[in-house]
């Protein structure tokens, strides 16, 4: 599954949306991009939306903070950010160092603005299957399905990892589209043998190659969410992709459509802002 070919599409159909916003109000859509500490990954992922974010028509706004901000402070930051009216969006770069309560930061995104779908709000919404914001790349793996036309009714899909921005979205959308989820994590026991039965495997797990082509199931669709160090992802491609029917790439799957998805979410979140329906610009 070609994610950069497909980001590239969504980011196309994005910029066109942001265009028609900027000349309706006069401002364009603005993404707030908050990053605590020096983290070199988290550095390289924030330049990369900053930069997807120029080439779509959307500003942003970088607020880094040291690493020794404290949990108050951060809170402070995003707070500002939400009340802000020129903030179309705010996306605060995870992890954030160890001190930080990350839930009390995320929680201070007004959910009108959570475009990365982190808030207890956008969760719930997901679990509902409510319209809302969606976790970024659970949003772009399900947009990666559909259009591989991929249909989960009855599927079993197997989660391995259950963050609150991945693993556990992912299983929610899941879910919603009718496959019959099972979510497998470090304390899963005889984890190789949930894996086999796999129809839809979702790889969240952060241990680079750590899923073998051995382990699945001929046939099935596999999305590797995993962006270890070196651009590896959590699964072992090369034997993975002898026995899948679809299967994405690291780099070039799951990584471009979690941006396309948070740039996506930053036009739909300035138009509602501007009280304008997506459907008539
Ligand atoms: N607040 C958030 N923090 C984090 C998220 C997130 O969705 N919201 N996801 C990950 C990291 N991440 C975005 O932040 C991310 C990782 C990788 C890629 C990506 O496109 N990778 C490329 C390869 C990298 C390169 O070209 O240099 C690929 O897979 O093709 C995008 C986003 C953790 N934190």
């Amino acid at each position: 599954m070609d994610g950069t070919a497909l980001a590239r599409r969504v980011s196309e159909r994005t910029a066109a949306l942001a265009a028609k916003i900027t000349e309706r109000t006069g401002t364009a859509p603005c993404l707030a991009t908050v990053l605590v500490g020096e983290d070199p990954a988290s550095v390289t992922y924030v330049k990369m939306k900053q930069n997807r974010c120029a080439k779509a028509g959307i500003t942003s706004r970088h607020v880094e903070l040291p690493a020794s901000t404290t949990t108050e402070e951060l809170v402070a930051a995003l707070t500002a950010l939400s009340e802000d009216p020129e903030i179309s969006g705010i996306l605060l770069q995870h992890p954030v160092p160890h001190h930080i309560d990350e839930r009390a930061a995320f929680e201070a995104i007004a959910p009108g603005k959570d475009v990365d779908g982190v808030t207890m709000h956008s969760f719930a919404a997901m679990g509902f299957g409510l319209p809302g914001f969606v976790s970024c790349t659970p949003g772009g793996i399900m947009r990666l399905l559909a259009e591989y036309d991929v249909d989960l009714t009855g599927k079993h899909a197997v989660v391995v990892g259950r963050s609150a921005i991945l693993g556990k979205p992912a299983g929610m959308l899941l879910l919603e589209q009718n496959a019959t989820v099972t979510y497998c994590h470090s304390r899963t026991v005889d984890l190789p043998s949930i894996v086999r039965q796999a129809d839809v495997l979702v790889a969240a797990v952060g241990k680079a190659e750590f899923i073998r082509g051995e382990d699945i199931k001929p046939g099935a669709v596999v999305l590797d969410a995993g962006y270890n160090e070196g651009n590896v992802g959590d699964v072992h491609f090369e034997s993975a992709a002898a026995r899948a029917s679809l299967i994405t790439p690291v780099p070039g799957g799951v990584g471009p459509m979690t941006i396309a998805v948070l740039l996506e979410q930053t036009v739909q979140a300035a138009a509602a802002q501007a009280g304008l329906e997506l459907a008539d610009l």
